[in-house]
């Protein structure tokens, strides 16, 4: 806030009005908060607020006062909802201050108070695409230094997914930054000062915390929050429970505080509703294929690489087949966290390849997903009381399709499909509930009425047979007074500021009998009442205003049964995406010729005939070619453990490299993949070192995120890991980055053992196969034709030939000078560098560095190329020399 508008706000209690002193109290308790300020039709904001709003919404900015001092805008209450939403996309944080009273009913001013406070984590987006879960995060570090664990928890309150974990050990930090980057949630709760010294908008923050740059809200609490003695019995009785253990948490304190924590500012920000938010999950990243979030952003499974593009080149993209949003939302989550277990594994690779083998039953099953909406999320929207009957239809028409679903998957006898299968709780209950309880095509808002069926309620029926009977009583009266008085245009009409009333026009006015009071002049019209019409209203109006209330008090007592039965219908949810998810992959194993993949124990990586899923799709949607099959063969016991990839740019290196992570995603998702035959050891982790990363936007060379990125690698990595290493070195002077490489190759080799594919322009690097065993050269091909060379694609065994860089780049059209100068230079270079290079190979290596690649002596070299000869004296000259042999001789 400026000083100007603090003091202005800040004035003299006495000499601000009645409702501006209501501000400023309702601002002081919400101070970081854009404060929508109810006042009649509207909600204002004022001061900075109104400057704020005014700038991001681009409304008018106005001025309360004469003097100007107060800036003010505003916008109808009615259309709130989407300027609320556009600003909580932007990250601002909103409180609702209500009107308390009828402003007509109200003596004095009128009393307001903040009714919720919406946050970009606490607020329901209609916007949010359905496949998309809105989480809102906390996070905390518990225990002393000795047994430090930092705790998650996360709550979509779309769908009342609520759910926690933590890690210890040394590496808890690292884990904690990798599972929010993952998530992602789109606001982040922190104790401010809890976190050992470390601001989480601060910079230290900076390297642990990768992946947190793309949280857009970061909200600090005050430290107690994140107490135990706070945060865990607020957790225990929101679910009701006398120990944490009920809860899957024993031995968990830090889940539990960042849930507690979490529940607590849905309380402070008085989120009301949270019935469907009605159990807590400890779930473990152990029982997964752990990604990371650089490698989840490097191989784009759920979004592109670089924001803004389209979403195509996704894994996402390319696997979604799902029927029903909540299969959408499992399908995301699954590419981010795919099993690690065995025997699930096999059990969903069975499912799908009996699915995919019946075209009748798989068609028939996905047939009774049509029409499954988002249970989930409709349940949320009841919980928090925003469905009106409509919704509720909605609700009804997705439980209609489930007893059929059921029966479709009865179909497959395969054990995951038996096992969703029985016990599957098909709500039949719940959906004649709502089938005999809501009208059929009910109004949009419970305020029109008719929402509930007659037959339900004696009382309701009576009063609508009486305001029925009402009308019919008006019509007649119209007949008769028409008659009565010879007026045929006069009219019986309703409004709601004068109630009923008999209209005539102008000109008929004289006639009318003088039992008939005048109500209201128009300028073609007068409008009367009469004793008799006076009686009648009354009657209707009490009679609607009666079922009105019937109405609501039925509609929400089936509410609060349905949010009874809150924890069957997820459960019911939860199997439906599974369900759907299980139908997808076998629809698209199907539809795209994928096979079934053998996953085992050991430590093979082995695909024949393979394809990259989405590069493939992508050629055969845009006509531009086929994708040419290749094969990989690793193996971390025995065999080659690293395939060192060289050959031209734009020769499929990386595409090859990332289609090796994706058939892995996808086996150890249980779905068949791209691929004539696959075989697959469990991976334990993917690790990627991927062309340049988007770190770079945040001030960080792209050398020193290569490097970070390859030694969280180096040092983490197993031998049951996948490592990518793609144009390793790149980022840096050539000796270094080829020096870097070099030592990099030779250490995964000899001491990790993980199956490597590592790609690499440096051709000295293909030298390493005389002397490490287990390191194989592949090479993608080209075809050298008068016109240029053409990429085949085909990945081959053995060292490319030579590099075809300055052949990319004429074919990127570089001028011809600029390409024949780069030849002559070439050459020079190679004859020289051949020679060294053969000598590091062999077996006297520690020399490498000082008789291959002297970066001393290249320093001289640039000292004298920057000279300027002409400019220098005799002296300089010499002085020069003589600093040039020192250094020379160290
Ligand atoms: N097996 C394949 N079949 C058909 N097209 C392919 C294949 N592999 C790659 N491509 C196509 O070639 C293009 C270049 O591939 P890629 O980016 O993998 O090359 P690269 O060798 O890594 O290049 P650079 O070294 O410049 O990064 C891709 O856009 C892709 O469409």
């Amino acid at each position: 806030m400026t000083q100007e508008t603090s003091h202005a706000l800040s004035g003299d209690l006495a000499t601000l009005s009645p409702a501006m002193r209501q501000y400023r109290t309702a601002k002081d308790a919400h101070p970081d908060t854009l404060l929508f300020f109810r006042m009649g039709d509207f909600y204002e904001l004022f001061f900075e607020d109104a400057v704020v709003a005014a700038r991001e919404l681009q409304l008018t900015l106005t001025a309360r006062d004469k003097a100007k001092s107060v800036p003010m805008c505003g916008v109808p209450y009615h259309a709130a909802e989407t300027y609320l939403q556009r600003l909580l996309r932007k990250g601002y944080r909103v409180a609702i201050c209500e009107q308390m009273e009828d402003p007509k009913q109200a003596k004095g001013v009128v009393r307001r108070e903040v009714t919720r406070v919406l946050t970009p984590g606490t607020a329901l987006d209609p916007a949010l695409g359905a496949e998309q879960s809105n989480y809102l995060a906390s996070v905390v570090v518990a225990g002393s230094n000795t047994s430090m664990a930092c705790g998650i928890a996360l709550l979509d309150l779309s769908t009342g997914e609520f759910r926690a974990t933590e890690f210890s050990g040394p590496s808890a930090w690292a884990q904690t930054a990798d599972e929010l980057g993952r998530v992602r949630p789109v606001e982040l709760l922190y104790g401010a000062g809890l976190l050992g010294g470390v601001n989480l908008t601060g910079e230290a923050v900076e390297e642990g915390f990768a992946g947190l740059d793309a949280i857009r809200t970061k909200t600090p609490l005050e430290e107690w929050v994140f107490t135990a003695d706070h945060a865990l019995p607020l957790l225990r009785s929101h679910f009701r429970v006398a120990s944490l253990d009920g809860l899957g948490l024993a031995g968990h304190e830090a889940a539990g505080i960042a849930a507690g924590a979490l529940l607590h500012y849905m309380r402070a920000t008085k989120q009301g509703g949270l019935e469907h938010v009605d159990g807590l999950r400890f779930y473990e990243r152990s029982s997964c294929l752990e990604l990371d979030g650089v490698s989840v952003r490097n191989l784009e499974l759920v979004e592109p690489l670089f924001s803004g593009e389209t979403q195509q080149t996704t894994l996402f993209y390319t696997m979604d087949a799902c029927c029903t949003p909540m299969g959408k939302r499992l399908l995301r989550a699954t590419l981010l966290r795919p099993s690690s277990d065995l025997a699930e594994i096999d059990a969903r690779l069975e499912a799908v390849a009996q699915a995919s083998g019946d075209l009748r039953r798989r068609e028939a099953l996905r047939q009774a997903m049509t029409g499954v909406l988002d249970l989930e999320r409709l349940l949320g929207r009841l919980a928090l009381d925003s469905a009106g009957p409509r919704e509720v239809t909605s609700l009804a028409a997705t439980l209609q399709c489930l007893p059929g679903l059921l029966a479709a998957t009865r179909e497959f006898d395969a054990s995951k499909w038996r096992r969703l299968a029985d016990g599957f709780d098909s709500l039949e209950d719940l959906y004649e509930l709502i089938a005999t309880t809501i009208a059929e095509d009910p109004p949009v808002s419970l305020a029109d009425g008719g929402v509930i069926r007659p037959g339900i309620n004696a009382e309701l029926d009576e009063l609508r047979e009486l305001s029925r009977s009402g009308r019919q009583a008006l019509a007649a009266i119209e007949e008769r007074e028409r008659q009565r008085t010879g007026i045929t245009s006069l009219k019986v009409r309703f409004n709601n500021v004068f109630g009923y009333y008999i209209e005539v026009t102008k000109a008929n006015a004289k006639a009318v009998p003088g039992d008939y009071e005048r109500k209201q002049t128009l300028v073609n019209a007068e409008r009367f009442t009469t004793p008799e019409l006076k009686d009648y209203e009354t009657k209707i109006l009490t009679a609607q205003e009666r079922s009105g209330e019937i109405e609501r008090k039925i509609f929400n007592e089936l509410r609060r049964q349905l949010l009874d039965a809150a924890g069957r219908m997820r459960e019911t949810a939860r199997r439906v995406a599974e369900i759907d998810l299980l139908g997808c992959f076998a629809h698209l194993s199907a539809l795209r010729g994928w096979t079934r993949p053998v996953v085992e124990a050991g430590g093979q990586l082995e695909f024949i005939g393979a394809r990259h899923p989405v590069v493939e799709r992508r050629l055969e949607e845009s006509g531009t070619g086929r994708f040419v099959p290749n094969s990989v063969h690793l193996d971390a016991d025995a065999g080659p453990s690293v395939l060192l990839i060289t050959g031209p740019n734009m020769g499929g290196k990386s595409t090859y490299l990332r289609q090796a992570a994706l058939l892995v995603i996808m086996a150890q998702c249980g779905c068949f993949v791209p691929a004539e035959r696959m075989r697959l050891g469990l991976v334990d982790r993917i690790y990627t070192r991927i062309g340049a990363s988007d770190n770079v936007a945040r001030g960080r060379s792209t050398f020193m995120v290569e490097m970070t990125e390859t030694a969280a690698i180096l040092n983490s990595a197993t031998n049951r890991s996948l490592v990518l290493l793609d144009e390793m070195g790149r980022g840096t002077a050539t000796y270094d980055g080829l020096s870097l490489a070099w030592a990099t190759v030779e250490h995964l080799h000899n001491r990790i053992g993980a199956r490597t594919l590592f790609a690499t322009h440096y051709h000295e690097l293909t030298l390493l196969a005389e002397r490490l065993e287990r390191l194989k050269n592949l090479r993608v091909t080209v075809k050298e034709t008068t016109g240029g060379i053409v990429f085949l694609h085909a990945v081959e065994a053995g060292p490319a030939s030579k590099s075809y860089g300055i052949e990319v780049a004429r074919l990127a059209g570089l001028p011809a000078g600029v390409i024949a100068r780069a030849r002559e230079v070439l050459k020079l270079h190679e004859r020289a560098e051949s020679q060294q290079v053969r000598e590091a190979a062999a077996d006297h290596v520690p020399a490498m560095q000082m008789t291959m690649f002297t970066p001393l002596s290249q320093r001289i070299v640039d000292r004298i190329a920057e000279v300027d000869v002409d400019g220098l004296t005799p002296r300089e000259a010499l002085n020069l020399l003589a600093e040039l042999q020192r250094e020379l001789k160290g």
